[in-house]
């Protein structure tokens, strides 16, 4: 079974009847959201708030219940992938461009747990291109800042236009090289006006699975 697959249908065995849970979003969080799907369809209660548009119609098509925070303030577990993971459970997520629901997300749960394949557990962050939110007003300005945060910013396209978010804006992924202190730059670059959001998610995993390829699964918790 694919490794990123193995993460997510053990993560999904967390869920209990009752719970608020928050959907991920990408190529592993849909297996999680595919299991999910099933347990419901199996007979889980469960209500949901997903992260992006895609993972909203994904969990739609599934039946899986799905509120807002208009009905909640509180989720108690969010499953969702990342694109690095460090020894401390320091994130780098935003490949898939939906890091600002997912940081909304994670940041109004209790417990989150990350799904990855085990390419993505590295010493360091910052191999990943970082990507930052921005707003398209003035966008050439808050790339002209970020350059002078020391990093190389590039603008996301696709298939040759500016990649837009589902919350109308753009994507810059910034490769920055080894991120000595992630903390620190993540206050920096939201410090910048037109930044909305940055994919360093900082002390907020509480469990990592990382699936093998060769069908193993590693299984971390942080310790606070
Ligand atoms: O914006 C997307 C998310 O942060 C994803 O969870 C992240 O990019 C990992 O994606 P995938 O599971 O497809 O590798």
């Amino acid at each position: 079974m694919d490794a990123k697959r193995i993460a997510a249908e053990r993560a999904a065995d967390y869920i209990q009847d009752g719970m608020v849970v928050g959907l991920g979003t990408g190529s592993t969080a849909y297996w999680a959201i595919q299991r999910i799907g099933q347990r419901v369809q199996e007979g889980l209660r469960i209500r949901a708030i997903a992260t992006s548009n895609a993972s909203e119609k994904q969990a739609k098509e599934l039946g899986i219940p799905l509120i807002s925070f208009a009905d909640v303030q509180e989720i108690d577990l969010t499953i969702d992938g990342a694109d690095e993971v460090d020894p401390n459970f320091q994130l780098i997520k935003g490949g898939g461009g939906a890091l600002l629901r997912e940081k909304i997300v994670a940041s109004s749960s209790s417990k989150f747990i990350v799904i990855v394949d085990d390419s993505k557990l590295v010493g360091r962050l910052g191999r990943f291109p970082l990507p930052i939110e921005i707003v398209r007003f003035g966008y050439e300005a808050t790339i002209h800042k970020l350059r002078e945060l020391g990093c190389e910013p590039v603008l996301r396209e696709v298939e040759g236009k500016a990649y837009i978010t589902d919350n109308g804006n753009y994507i810059v992924d910034a490769y920055f090289g080894a991120i000595a202190d992630p903390k620190e730059l993540e206050s920096k670059l939201n410090m910048i006006p037109g930044v909305v959001e940055n994919g360093l998610f900082v002390d907020m995993a509480d469990r990592v699975i990382a699936g093998k390829r060769d069908g193993g699964i590693l299984e971390l918790e942080r310790q606070r």
